[in-house]
């Protein structure tokens, strides 16, 4: 038997002992599972506000590693020190985004059927609501929690379908002022205030509704959609940039790429410089 067929055959207990310029495949192995693990703690947190913090992290851990290198023994005990207490600090601040990505850990089978067909209702909803011209403010949870906009409205849990989005909006109606919030295929508030983009220019001409969307969307990830009574068209604002209009069949595209295939963060094409109102 050559010796290639017969070290195929030694277990792999054996095989990790092997040692291949001093790196063994029990080495290989962590060394994977480690780059598993941290990929996907950063798919976990890309889109968040946490990216900032992890950068900083990187910075503090980098200045830690020079000072303990160079011998600098004050800073490196002050730095070690407060990176511990930093730890704790770290998961009292992301309480609700730790939350979030356990929840979405482990999410049951099924779910994501449940939210595509919500996408749906959601997308006719809207278009009913800009045949008749009825403003509607709709904001979809992706990573960053949206809990704190959501407690500026009145709290719901509702399935999401046609008859009550519309309902939600129709003018007089107590609750069509303000947005809407969803996670997952539930509504869980409605009537909320949404952080209006501060006016640099670019979006100065625009009324009230769709600043409240740009402004949401420039804080948090969430993909927010937007209803003009004013022209009865159909625009969604992603990343502080608010896309053109959409025909029916491009909504329901761009939420399907956007929150359907949940790892598609992919922003939305350069959006033209505004002239004049939407
Ligand atoms: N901060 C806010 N958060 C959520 N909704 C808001 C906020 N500010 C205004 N709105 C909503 O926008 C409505 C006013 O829209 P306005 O006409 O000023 O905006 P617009 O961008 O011109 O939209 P449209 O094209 O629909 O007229 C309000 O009735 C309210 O429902």
């Amino acid at each position: 038997m050559p010796v290639g067929d017969r070290r195929s055959l030694l277990p792999l207990t054996t095989l990790s002992s092997l040692n291949l310029l001093g790196i063994t495949l029990r080495d290989l192995l962590d060394i994977l599972l480690v780059a598993a693990l941290l990929y996907q703690g950063y798919k976990l947190v890309v889109g968040t506000r946490a990216v900032n913090v992890l950068r900083g992290i990187m910075v503090f851990a980098g200045v830690w590693v020079a000072a303990r290198l160079l011998g600098l023994v004050t800073l490196t005990d002050l730095l070690g020190r407060a990176g511990t207490v930093g730890l704790f600090a770290l998961v009292v601040l992301f309480q609700p985004e730790l939350r979030a990505a356990l929840e979405r850990v482990g999410r049951p089978r099924g779910a994501a059927e449940r939210d595509g067909a919500a996408l749906q209702d959601l997308a006719r909803a809207l278009e009913r609501l800009a045949e008749r011209k009825t403003g509607a403010l709709v904001a979809i949870e992706r990573r960053t929690p949206l809990g704190e906009y959501a407690a500026t409205g009145v709290p719901l849990d509702a399935v999401v379908s046609v008859p009550f989005i519309e309902a939600l909006f129709v003018r007089n109606a107590p609750l069509h002022d303000g947005g809407v919030i969803l996670q997952g295929a539930r509504i869980v508030a409605a009537g909320c205030l949404f952080p209006l983009q501060a006016s640099d220019g670019t979006y100065r001409r625009y009324g009230t509704r769709h600043r409240a969307a740009i402004g949401l969307s420039e804080v948090t990830d969430a993909v927010v959609l937007i209803v003009s009574e004013e022209r009865g068209s159909m625009r969604i604002a992603l990343n502080g940039r608010l896309g053109p209009d959409l025909t029916p069949t491009e909504l329901r595209e761009q939420l399907r790429e956007l929150v359907y295939e949940r790892e598609a963060l992919s922003p939305l094409p350069a959006v033209p410089a505004p002239e004049g109102r939407p």
